[in-house]
């Protein structure tokens, strides 16, 4: 597989454990390859009959799957992660090219992605209620049951491994998915579908179902749908919580992020710099908890700026397949015209360039047609530019200077995000004072953007709710039933 050649014509629906062309359509999309602007793939959105037959199938297939022990489920998840290692390069490669991530990150994203499964194969073998003793040699127990037939609606940024960090633990906990992806990146989740019917799921367990926002209501307000859990921007998951509200059904809502990284001047400045790098530049700065919002020590401000800007001149952009690229394209040209915008936003608003910004066209001419971009750095921003207040998704860092500790937390923590948050310092003391004034969910010292699956996931305030990762999620994909039983006679009130 190289830049340029991929194509897809195998049907991107599955269903029944096969892939299938949908029952009905509700519009027809197009994928490309961002590193070349070519379409990959034409496919048609899921309409409701085919939704309905999506749910149909996880029905049946939730009844067979809900009553194995937790071991049974164990063990085929943990085959499921193996095929994922075997399949890990082709798998990438197939990331790299329909979402446009360099293929050294897309190996660490499906890293990730086989973890998650064995992380919840390891607890759907643990999962366990309580045994609670009651007067009289009465007692009570707890079953952790699972839901049903769960929705996963995905973004594009991360799609093979947003599937596995919401089929991973549905599954291990017994339920049925229907997983709809992102339109503009369709192609990996049929990898992962693949490999659940190979590792022995039975069929119907995860199915796939494509398409854009109608696709996505039909499956939020299917009455059969027990659960919802979504990632994508703060519009759209308000609209999910709607629907969801109407059917009383429980969701998690992984939103956008606007995420703070406080760096202070006592930091050990090599690692604050690769730290920034990190919170901004990974997959073209298209990451959910990016720090975007990087506050800078006065003390320090103009040694900070200088080596960032320098390293930051450095990523090599270019064709994503490439071992040594380290920036890629954009998802789409209506994207990264966006980014651009907020760009030439921001120079109005008075921020000054340091580098980048602008359009990018690698000298390959296959590439010439790519949605490129040289990654930004901003500065003289103040809180009140957009450049500051609103979420860009896109290679562009905006450096802000502070003096105090009270200060910074005040400026940090004024959004209506809550993602993630970063400090860099050397005084511990510090680091925990300050990441407990910080209101995000996700808090990182002195590093930024590293996410183990054992660590909960999840916003404050308008970036959502629930967690994804980490043992918390059981409880997201679970529901809690208390029987009480009486080994005595009942004493009646009449
Ligand atoms: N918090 C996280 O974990 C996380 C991770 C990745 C991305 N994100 C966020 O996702 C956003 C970028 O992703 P995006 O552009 O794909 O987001 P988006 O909200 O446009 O779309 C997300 C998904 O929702 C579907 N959708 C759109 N309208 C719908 C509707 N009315 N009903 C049901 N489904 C609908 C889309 O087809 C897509 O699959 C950013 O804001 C980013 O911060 C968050």
């Amino acid at each position: 597989m190289s830049t340029g050649t991929f194509v897809v014509s195998q049907p991107l629906n599955y269903r029944g454990g096969a892939r299938v062309e949908p029952a009905d359509s509700s519009g027809i999309e197009k994928a490309f390859e961002p590193a070349t602007g070519r379409v990959i793939a034409t496919f048609a959105c899921s309409g409701e009959k085919e939704v309905n037959l999506a749910v149909q199938d996880a029905k049946a297939a939730f009844k067979i799957w809900s009553q194995k022990s937790g071991m049974e489920r164990c063990r085929i998840l943990l085959e499921a992660a193996r095929l994922i290692r075997e399949r890990r390069d082709e798998i990438a490669k197939v990331e790299t090219i329909n979402n446009g991530k360099s293929i050294f990150e897309a190996r660490f994203d499906i890293d990730i992605s086989s973890q998650s499964l064995e992380y919840y194969a390891g607890l759907a073998a643990s999962m366990a209620g309580e045994h609670i003793q009651l007067p009289g040699g009465s007692f009570g127990y707890t079953r952790r049951e699972p839901l049903g037939v769960c929705v996963g609606i995905g973004a594009w940024n991360y799609p093979f491994q947003i599937a596995c960090w919401k089929s991973a633990p549905a599954l291990a906990c017994g339920n049925a998915m229907i997983f709809k992806p992102s339109p503009f990146t369709p192609v990996s989740v049929l990898l992962l579908a693949e490999i659940y019917t190979e590792a022995g799921v039975p069929p119907g367990l995860f199915n796939v179902v494509q398409g854009g926002a109608a696709t996505g209501q039909f499956l939020c307000q299917h009455h059969d749908v027990a659960k919802v859990s979504f990632t994508g921007s703060v519009p759209t998951g308000t609209k999910i919580m709607e629907m969801s509200a109407k059917g009383i059904k429980p969701v998690t809502l992984e939103l956008g992020g606007k995420s703070p990284l406080i760096i202070f001047s006592d930091c050990d400045m090599e690692n604050a710099v690769k730290g920034a790098l990190m919170a901004n530049f990974l997959t073209q700065g298209e990451v959910c908890c990016n720090g975007t919002r990087v506050f800078v020590q006065k003390e320090i401000l103009d040694k900070f700026t200088e080596e960032v800007v320098k390293q930051t001149q450095r990523i090599k952009i270019g064709d994503p397949l490439l071992e040594d690229t380290r920036m890629g394209p954009l998802i789409n040209r209506p994207h990264l015209e966006r980014v651009l915008g907020f760009v030439k936003v921001a120079k109005q608003q008075g921020a000054k360039v340091l580098c980048g910004g602008d359009l990018y066209v690698p000298e390959d001419p296959k590439l010439k047609d790519g949605y490129y971009m040289r990654p930004c750095i901003l500065t003289n921003c103040r809180d009140d530019m957009t450049c500051v207040k609103e979420e860009i998704f896109g290679p562009v860092m905006s450096i802000l200077s502070f003096d105090t500790e009270a200060e910074v937390l005040e400026r940090a923590n004024d959004t209506s995000f809550g993602l993630a948050a970063g400090v860099f310092t050397r005084d511990i003391q510090r680091a925990h004072r300050v990441v407990a004034e910080l209101q995000a969910g996700m808090c990182f010292i002195n590093n930024y953007n590293v996410s183990p699956v054992e660590l909960p996931f999840g916003g404050y305030k308008k970036s959502g709710f629930g967690r994804e990762n980490g043992r918390v999620t059981i409880e997201y994909y679970s529901q809690l039933k208390t029987v009480c039983v009486e080994m005595g006679d009942v004493e009646s009130a009449f």
